[in-house]
């Protein structure tokens, strides 16, 4: 689970994050949605641990990110805009090695294959070098890794940015099976079709704070979007 609790962010004298109060449970997909410079990655890089906050706390499970930044990132998988992998090093070796940086026991070919498989990356894919790999071939790798490190929680920065619809949709069936899986997943996108296709609640956010919270079933794509372009417009 992620918990922001008056999580908030200055910038000098620019506050970027306004008091956030959000919950993701375990089993949910929640997106943020809002405008550029509206303070969405900067919720994300405050999960992370990247940067410290002003005030408030965020928790993952339940653990204050700034008093066990460790234990926290355990729990945690990140897939950014870009993921960067060795382009020397195939697609399998890179997921050796990242399975590594995070701790993960079962780091044997059979099980990391087994994995990059369950991403959805072709098996001929896996022993060819990560240089050659598309976007949506990287992404995979990300994924494969959640599913090595049974990661509680999702964090995912505009995953889908740049990547063919087809590959877009496969990457968030990916997701949803990790959310039924029972993992807690904060996805922030600019996509308010796949938001209300895969959230279950979907944050709009402008100026560093969340203007709203609305259940994904409650709403069509068309209201989704007026409800966008009135609150980015006030
Ligand atoms: N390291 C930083 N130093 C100074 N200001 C920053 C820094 N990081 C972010 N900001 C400012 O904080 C605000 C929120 O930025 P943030 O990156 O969280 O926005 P965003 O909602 O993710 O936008 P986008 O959709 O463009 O990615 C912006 O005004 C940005 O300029």
């Amino acid at each position: 689970m992620l918990e922001a609790v008056a999580l908030t962010k200055d910038f000098g004298t620019h506050r970027a994050l306004d008091a956030l109060d959000l919950r993701v449970e375990a089993g949910e997909i929640v997106c943020l949605l809002g405008a550029n410079g509206a303070g969405k990655t900067t919720t994300i890089n405050l999960f992370l641990g990247f940067l410290e906050p002003s005030a408030g706390e965020a928790r993952v499970d339940g653990v204050d990110v700034r008093s066990d930044p460790v234990g926290s990132k355990r729990k945690l998988l990140y897939v950014p805009e870009q993921i960067a992998l060795f382009g020397e090093l195939t697609g399998l070796e890179n997921l050796i090695y990242f399975a590594a940086l995070s701790g993960i026991c079962d780091r044997s070919p059979a099980n990391l294959r087994r994995c990059l498989a369950q991403a959805g990356l072709a098996d001929a894919a896996m022993d060819r070098r990560a240089a050659g790999y598309s976007k949506g071939m990287r992404q995979k790798v990300g994924i494969a890794l959640a599913i090595a490190k049974q990661a509680r929680a999702l964090l995912l920065d505009e995953p889908t940015s740049g990547l063919d619809p087809q590959a877009s949709a496969e990457f968030h069936s990916l997701v949803v099976r990790q959310r039924d899986a029972g993992a807690a997943v904060l996805m922030v996108t600019h996509d308010l079709f796949r938001a209300r296709e895969v959230g279950t609640r979907i944050g709009l956010m402008r100026e560093g704070r969340l203007r709203r919270m609305i259940d994904a079933a409650d709403i069509t794509a068309s209201e989704l979007e007026s409800l966008y372009l009135e609150e980015m417009g006030r």
